[in-house]
């Protein structure tokens, strides 16, 4: 029997730095709320996938209708992100080769091919998989009085997007590690990274932005807009 898919989508963030009235992943781009965006781009890529959708238990804005995946349950979200998805391991009956993926709500341009790859890497790598892209700018450190202090080398360095995959007993066991250690990660590869494993960068699209800033909700727009004319051509 080929291992199941489970795809864990934290969105129980509350968006401090969009600084709405609403939670980001409820604002509308094109028409649809972010949520919904994300979660049809995920079931186009992966509908055979058991859907884990970590909310806040005080939200007030989830409409089930928005989810097309026939199997999900919904999880309650934790204080971190990591608090979320730890919450959301602990709720499944998964097995310990079965693969999870970790895809932020707050990215609904990730593309089809993009998610398809980064889950066959999730399967195909030990110490599992992320999607990043290689940094394009001249890095720069900042001194204390808001100065460049120096330039940084940008060789090898790359921006961790998501998903995120893993095998279910990995993930565990590096989320227990980093909550055991008061260690918090923003993803799920520092923690893996943290056990000595060395998870693979699979390059992904520069256009898989996280939207963050209130500048990112137009930019995300143009990118879902463009993403549409292209599937027509
Ligand atoms: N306690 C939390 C915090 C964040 N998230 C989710 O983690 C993802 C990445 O977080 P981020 O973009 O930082 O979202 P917010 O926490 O909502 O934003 P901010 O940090 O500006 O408050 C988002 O999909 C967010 O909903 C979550 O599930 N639980
Ligand atoms: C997981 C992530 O999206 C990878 O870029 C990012 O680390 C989330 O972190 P944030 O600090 O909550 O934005």
């Amino acid at each position: 029997m080929s291992a199941t898919t489970w795809l864990i989508v934290p969105a129980a963030g509350q968006g401090k730095r969009m600084g709405a009235a609403l939670p980001k992943q409820y604002l509308t781009l094109t028409g649809a709320p972010i949520l919904a965006i994300t979660l049809a781009r995920l079931h186009a890529a992966l509908p055979h996938a058991r859907l884990v959708l970590c909310l806040d238990e005080q939200d007030r804005w989830f409409d089930p209708a928005w989810v097309p995946f026939t199997r999900w349950q919904r999880v309650s979200g934790g204080a971190e992100r990591m608090d979320s998805v730890l919450n959301a391991l602990q709720a499944i009956d998964a097995a310990g080769d079965d693969v999870v993926l970790v895809h932020d709500v707050a990215r609904p341009c990730v593309s089809v091919e993009d998610l398809c790859a980064l889950e066959q890497a999730a399967k195909q790598y030990a110490g599992g998989a992320l999607l990043a892209m290689p940094v394009a700018d001249t890095m720069k450190r900042e001194s204390r009085d808001g100065t460049s202090a120096r330039t940084e080398s940008r060789d090898g360095l790359w921006h961790a997007l998501t998903p995120q995959g893993f095998r279910y007993a990995l993930l565990c066991q590096a989320l227990g590690h980093a909550r055991k250690h008061e260690t918090l990660v923003t993803d799920e590869a520092s923690a893996v990274e943290a056990l000595g494993h060395r998870p693979k960068l699979v390059s992904g699209r520069r256009d898989n932005l996280k939207v963050t800033h209130p500048d990112d909700l137009a930019l995300a727009a143009a990118i879902l807009a463009a993403q549409r004319e292209q599937s027509r051509t």
